[in-house]
């Protein structure tokens, strides 16, 4: 056990101790007073639970969002225009779930960051993988482009038609197929809502391996198939490691059933792995085995600061042996001058109000304007030192460079906002970013894929050798390329 130091500041130290030693909820009378207004218009802590559903509402007044085809240099490829025949092709396929009402379509058209836009005219909505198999046959044969979507809260314009592709909704595949009480083991439709998943299984004693700020309206088949990191990664890891089988439906509409939910599999190629993160390029995900742990019975959360505002999540089984632990680590980083002031809390409702303050910084951000967003990975030591040399760099261009992200991932996330979308801001930050990160050996996408916003920056991550065997897995799963066209990969490798 590590000796107890001598507090610089016995007053605080001492509320620290009182408040792990008694493994109850603490909130500072200063902090509890500042809370509330960092919160802004979502209310005081404590009051009722952050609502994490994300839609593409914005202040009032927005202007309409520019198509992704007149503000980017982008050519509809060859692909049939969708007929009055296709329609009714595909209201024998999914009757009464064919949608081309334009109030619908309009939402589905706009990422919810209200960046991108397309014009597609049709949205489906199959309730099964077999009828998502006959859809996809039926658009393999006429040449007829596909654009599937989740919960459409993607950050790289991956969810939303660039031009009048076919919209495939998931939304209605929201099933449970199966929960393994003992195992954790979850296989769902892919487009289960992350947030009803993990009310599911934290009713039955575990929790979903992954979890983010738009957990209320994300769908599972999207998380996986953006390979979503979010903020238990550091905790449960990567949806490589916790996905256990998938099931796809390839572009021709042949089913790939390799939903198994078994540990250990090594049969040959871990073919899963491939659609993690493909984002949708390579096959339709329509449903899912995920591995959950077992919910964890003592959760602590600290806020600390100065000059960054830093938030610790702990979990383990015995709250006051993680009491002892976090108060050690408190009492050191305290001691160290790194740390000046926070606040711990293990009741849930300040749990939730205080991770609500990290989650919705996205949010707060689509108010102030436009938002450039740069999801990077970098050593941990030169993390922030990119947001400094852009303030200095973008001057009075930029209304503010924010950087946040997730610490202990080596994950900034870099937002710089303006009032309006200017072109010549986008050349201040592109390829200069980029140039960057590749300078420190990171990669322009931790994760939030490349989608249409970031496919031209693969090479600045990925070797040519790398983009060609991208090019060859494309070529060979979707040799028409119907599936999610010009996403994630550049037009020419
Ligand atoms: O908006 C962003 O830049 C990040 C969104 C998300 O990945 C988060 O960590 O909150
Ligand atoms: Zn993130």
């Amino acid at each position: 056990m590590l000796p107890r130091l001598v507090p610089r500041q016995p007053l605080r130290l001492f509320r620290w101790q009182a408040a792990c030693a008694q493994g109850a909820s603490v909130q500072r009378r200063t902090w509890a007073s500042r809370i509330p207004r960092l919160l802004g218009p979502w209310g005081p802590v404590g009051n009722s639970p952050p609502v994490c559903r994300r839609s593409s509402s914005t202040p009032a007044g927005s202007p309409e969002v520019a198509l992704t085809q007149e503000r980017y240099p982008v050519k509809r490829l060859p692909f049939s225009t969708p007929s009055e025949a296709d329609l009714a092709a595909f209201e024998r396929i999914i009757p009464g779930r064919v949608v081309t009402d334009t109030e619908v379509l309009a939402a589905s058209n706009v990422d919810w960051l209200r960046t991108v836009r397309g014009c597609s005219r049709v949205l489906l909505r199959p309730r099964t993988s077999e009828e998502v198999a006959h859809i996809l046959r039926y658009c393999h044969e006429r040449n007829l482009a596909v654009n599937p979507q989740g919960g459409n809260t993607g950050m790289v314009g991956g969810s939303v038609p660039v031009f009048d592709e076919i919209i495939l909704s998931t939304a209605l595949m929201n099933q449970v197929i199966s929960f393994h009480s003992v195992s954790g083991t979850l296989v769902c439709q892919a487009g289960c809502i992350l947030e009803e998943l993990s009310q599911y299984v934290e009713a039955r004693g575990f929790v979903m391996p992954l979890d983010l700020g738009a957990k209320g309206s994300c769908h599972i088949g999207g998380n996986v198939a953006t390979n979503a990191g979010g903020l238990r990664f550091l905790r449960y890891g990567s949806l490589h490691g916790t996905v256990l089988g998938l099931e796809v439906v390839l572009a021709d509409g042949t089913v790939l059933n390799c939903l198994s939910a078994l540990r250990k599999d090594n049969t040959g190629y871990d073919l899963k792995q491939l659609f993690i993160g493909s984002e949708g390029t390579l096959g339709v995900i329509t449903a899912v085995s995920i591995q959950c742990p077992p919910k964890p019975r003592a959760v602590n959360v600290a806020f600390l600061e100065s000059p960054f505002y830093v938030l610790i999540e702990t979990s383990g089984s015995r709250a006051e042996h993680d009491a002892e632990k976090l108060n050690d680590f408190l009492e050191q980083a305290l001691r160290s001058g790194l740390v000046t002031d926070g606040t711990v809390a293990t009741d849930q409702m300040k749990l939730k109000a205080l991770w609500a303050l990290r989650e919705r910084i996205s949010e707060a951000l689509s108010w102030d304007g436009y938002v450039y967003k740069y999801d990077l990975s970098l050593p941990t030591d030169t993390l922030y030192d990119l947001v400094t040399d852009l303030r200095a760099r973008l001057g009075s261009q930029a209304k503010h460079v924010v950087g946040y992200g997730h610490l202990g991932d080596g994950n900034l996330h870099l937002n710089v906002t303006s009032e309006a979308f200017s072109r010549s801001l986008l050349d201040a930050l592109e390829p200069y970013v980029y140039e960057w990160t590749a300078g420190h050996r990171g990669s322009v996408s931790a994760e939030h894929g490349l989608g249409f916003k970031k496919k031209d920056a693969l090479h600045y991550s990925k070797p040519p050798a790398a983009l060609r065997l991208m090019q060859q897995l494309k070529a060979l799963l979707d040799p028409k390329g119907i599936l999610n066209p010009y996403k994630t990969l550049p037009a020419q490798a």
